[in-house]
């Protein structure tokens, strides 16, 4: 049975619209922000957002607010599901008209720009003291606007408030999970975007399957080499929000990440490739903020390290790949499995 929590999703695009339709069916009363109050009128009248996830009905239940203040005023949850680079402003948006009894999640994958902070730590600072949850896991909108089965992961500090966040989205065809690392989830969820521009690379090259397997093993090495370091839980990483994320994306064509591997392992520019893409590319900004934190726990990194080179025209894909090939011979997992090498 579901609570009937006032919830307010900000962030009206692929991601943000499926979620909040997926709340709206399960009873929770639910507004969808969005900064576009135009696509915002539009969707409340034919009941699609034409242009985030057209083939989809959206739910009579789920009402459309434009006025940030008017979408906050009463709500006890508020889900934000911008892209990284705005989350920063968002909290700095939403301060003025936050309820003092709300909870704050997040559905976006990645870091603050420029700095490599989590965006756990960005809530923090800015709402000190408030409970503050990440939703993450593999889960393409497209297919969970779509209803199709999906499970996902929710972690906080606050046990209460990730069991209700969980709850909130929690369907007969969609699976949420609850957990207490936010770190370890958010650092899978934000890194698998970068991996996942290695194997589209490895595909669009067409260095076969073996590669793609090597790829996703080694990357998943890297996942937990990082998130040991900063104290991620292994077992967060080994789930949903690490190899989870980490399969569907490398290998899901519905991918953006992987998508644009695939265009620059074929040959194309990567400011054409983001641009056909149309959408969010979170990479692009993470691998930078990857290899900051890296360098700063004194990791190697081959195959992110690789990404972020190709991502800036430092090196080609073909250069990269000898890169990778080159390195020396090394036992597998020298120090064991979950406290890998660096
Ligand atoms: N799509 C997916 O399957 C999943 C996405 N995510 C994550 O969710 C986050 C959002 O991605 P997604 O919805 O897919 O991205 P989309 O590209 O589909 O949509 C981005 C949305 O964010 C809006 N936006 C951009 N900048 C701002 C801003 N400064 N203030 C307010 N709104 C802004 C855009 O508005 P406008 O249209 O006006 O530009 C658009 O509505 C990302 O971090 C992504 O990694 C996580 C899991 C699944
Ligand atoms: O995070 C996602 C699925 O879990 C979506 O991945 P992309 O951003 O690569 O499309």
């Amino acid at each position: 049975m579901v609570e009937r929590t006032t919830l307010a999703v900000l962030g009206a695009g692929s991601w943000g619209t499926a979620l909040a339709a997926l709340a709206a069916r399960n009873q929770v009363p639910t507004r969808l922000w969005g900064r576009d109050a135009s696509a915002l009128a539009a969707m409340a009248q034919s009941r699609c957002n034409q242009r985030y996830l057209p083939d989809v009905e959206l739910p009579s239940e789920l009402t459309y607010e434009a006025d940030l203040a008017a979408a906050l005023r009463g709500a006890e949850v508020v889900l934000i599901v911008v892209p990284s680079h705005a989350f920063a402003s968002m909290l700095e948006e939403i301060a003025p008209y936050l309820e003092p009894n709300a909870r704050i999640a997040w559905a976006t994958k990645g870091f603050e720009p420029g700095t490599g902070r989590f965006l756990h730590e960005l809530v923090d600072e800015r709402f000190p003291g408030r409970a503050a949850a990440v939703v993450t896991g593999p889960s393409f909108a497209k297919e969970v606007a779509a209803g199709m089965p999906s499970a996902v992961t929710v972690h906080s500090d606050d046990d209460a408030f990730a069991h209700e966040m969980a709850l909130l989205l929690h369907a007969p065809n969609f699976r949420a999970y609850s957990g207490s690392d936010v770190l370890g989830a958010e650092l899978g969820g934000a890194m698998k975007n970068v991996l996942a521009v290695a194997t589209g690379v490895a595909d669009g090259m067409g260095l076969g399957l073996n590669a793609r397997a090597g790829l996703i093993t080694r990357g998943m090495n890297e996942m937990l080499r990082l998130g040991v370091a900063l104290g991620a839980r292994p077992e967060t990483l080994m789930g949903l929000a690490g190899l989870g994320d980490l399969v569907l994306t490398c290998t899901g064509d519905l991918s953006r990440n992987r998508r644009l591997g695939l265009a620059l392992g074929r040959g194309k520019a990567i400011d054409e490739a983001v641009r056909e893409i149309g959408q969010v590319v979170e990479s692009v900004l993470t691998a930078d903020e990857v290899m900051r934190l890296a360098t700063k726990h004194g990791l190697d990194l081959p195959i992110s390290s690789g990404v972020r080179a190709v991502l800036h025209g430092e090196v080609t894909p073909a250069e990269g790949l000898k890169m990778l090939m080159s390195r020396e011979q090394k036992p597998e997992y020298p120090k064991g499995l979950f406290t890998p090498s660096a």
